[in-house]
């Protein structure tokens, strides 16, 4: 088992990392709670959930809760509905809330445990190689019909346990989303990362090692910058590489239709293409990244009938927007990030030449 301590300034904590870890859940919880609530999903419940019921053992009185599978479950009435189950099972501030799943079931419990009597103790069990991103760092959230994770707030875990062992019964699209993420960790940090993503030839089990690798790489990129920027005031915006047209992206196709990794997956190309346009000062591996697109099935496809308007006026209330200006994270160079500001105008301009050098390649 590997860990990584995340020195966040609001409270500390420990991401463990092992292969089938979730057995060891009771003595890796830093402290024995009365009342725990298993908040988990459809998918996710009848593969783990047992074995976390019974990791915890008796002398904790546990309940559980399901929630359906998919980012439409980040609303507020799942939220309410969570909240409606925690108040009716007796939670009080001495509970303990665990979110066993993805990035949604995580944004979600994580949003739950922030808001519970003003907020509780939770644990992150993630079970997506997506989640490797979204359990660290304590950004917790539902969405707006109008914007995606508008609802939210930073609420640290008090740990969070990574067992590897359930990556194996993800599907090809969730590989595919999760490894988005992971590269963006590579593109904003890691030149040597970043080869080595370009080098896998499948996701998934047949590279295991170098997978769990990256992984712990990216945890610890990530932990890095949350230590030392909680609430995002300035570098924790670098982690939001790809996600300007990314959001907009997942949320203009409807939340689930391209996956949340998918999305951002197709955004850094296009900070790409502005980072070479704007900001580059040493050349850019975009060719080989869209290469690695392309080998690997991320929807590349859509890029080439964009319809610019909602996009735009979706970008328009990105979070990391000031004044009048949409705000994007381009690249230096690999490894250097950096925030630039662009009129609505220049951004449209920039959309439709990004646009027609999809159709192009089509
Ligand atoms: N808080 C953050 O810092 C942060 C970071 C990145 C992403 N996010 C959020 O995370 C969400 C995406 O997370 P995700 O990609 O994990 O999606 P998800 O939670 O929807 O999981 C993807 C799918 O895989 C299923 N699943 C989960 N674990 C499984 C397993 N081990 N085996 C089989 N199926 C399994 C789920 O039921 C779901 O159908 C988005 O809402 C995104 O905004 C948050
Ligand atoms: O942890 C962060 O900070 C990130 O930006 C990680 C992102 O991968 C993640 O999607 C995050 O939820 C986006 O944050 P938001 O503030 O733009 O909603
Ligand atoms: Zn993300």
């Amino acid at each position: 088992m590997k860990s990584i301590y995340v020195k966040a300034s609001s409270e500390p904590y420990t991401i463990y990392i092992g292969d089938g870890i979730r057995h060891q859940l009771k003595e890796l919880l830093s402290k024995t709670y009365e009342d725990v609530m298993v908040i988990t999903d459809t998918h996710v419940a009848p593969l783990y959930l047992d074995d976390i019921l019974h990791a915890l053992g008796s002398d904790m009185k546990v309940s559980s809760y399901i929630i359906t599978a998919g980012e439409s479950s980040k609303s507020v009435e799942s939220f309410e509905a969570c909240h409606t189950e925690a108040i009716n099972k007796g939670l009080n501030r001495h509970s303990l809330i665990i979110a066993l799943g993805g990035g949604v079931v995580g944004d979600l419990a994580g949003f739950v445990a922030a808001t519970y009597m003003r907020g509780i103790d939770y644990v992150q069990i993630p079970t997506t190689v997506l989640a490797h991103d979204s359990s660290v760092g304590g950004k917790v959230a539902i969405n707006h019909p109008l914007s995606k994770n508008v609802i939210g707030s930073f609420h640290q875990p008090k740990g969070v346990i990574y067992d590897t062992q359930t990556l194996t019964t993800l599907s090809d699209q969730e590989w595919r989303s999760g490894m988005a993420e992971v590269i963006k960790h590579a593109w904003i940090h890691d030149q040597d990362m970043l080869q080595a993503c370009f080098r896998l030839d499948t996701f998934s089990e047949e590279s295991k090692e170098v997978v769990e690798h990256l992984l712990w790489k990216g945890i610890s990129i990530k932990a890095d910058i949350v230590a030392e920027d909680e609430k995002e005031q300035g570098i924790r915006s670098f982690l939001n590489f790809g996600h300007t047209l990314g959001h907009a992206l997942e949320a203009e196709f409807g939340y689930g239709t391209i996956t949340h990794g998918e999305a951002v997956a197709l955004g850094m190309d296009f900070a790409l293409f502005l980072s070479e346009r704007y900001t580059q000062q040493e050349s850019l591996p975009r060719e080989a990244y869209q290469h690695w697109l392309n080998d690997h099935d991320y929807p590349i496809q859509i890029l080439g009938s964009l319809s610019i308007e909602p996009l735009i006026d979706r970008m328009k209330r990105d979070k990391k927007n000031k004044q009048q200006s949409i705000r994007f994270v381009l690249l230096n160079k690999t490894g250097q990030p950096t925030l630039h500001s662009f009129e609505e105008s220049t951004l449209r301009r920039e959309l439709e030449l990004f646009k027609e050098y999809w159709t192009s390649v089509k």
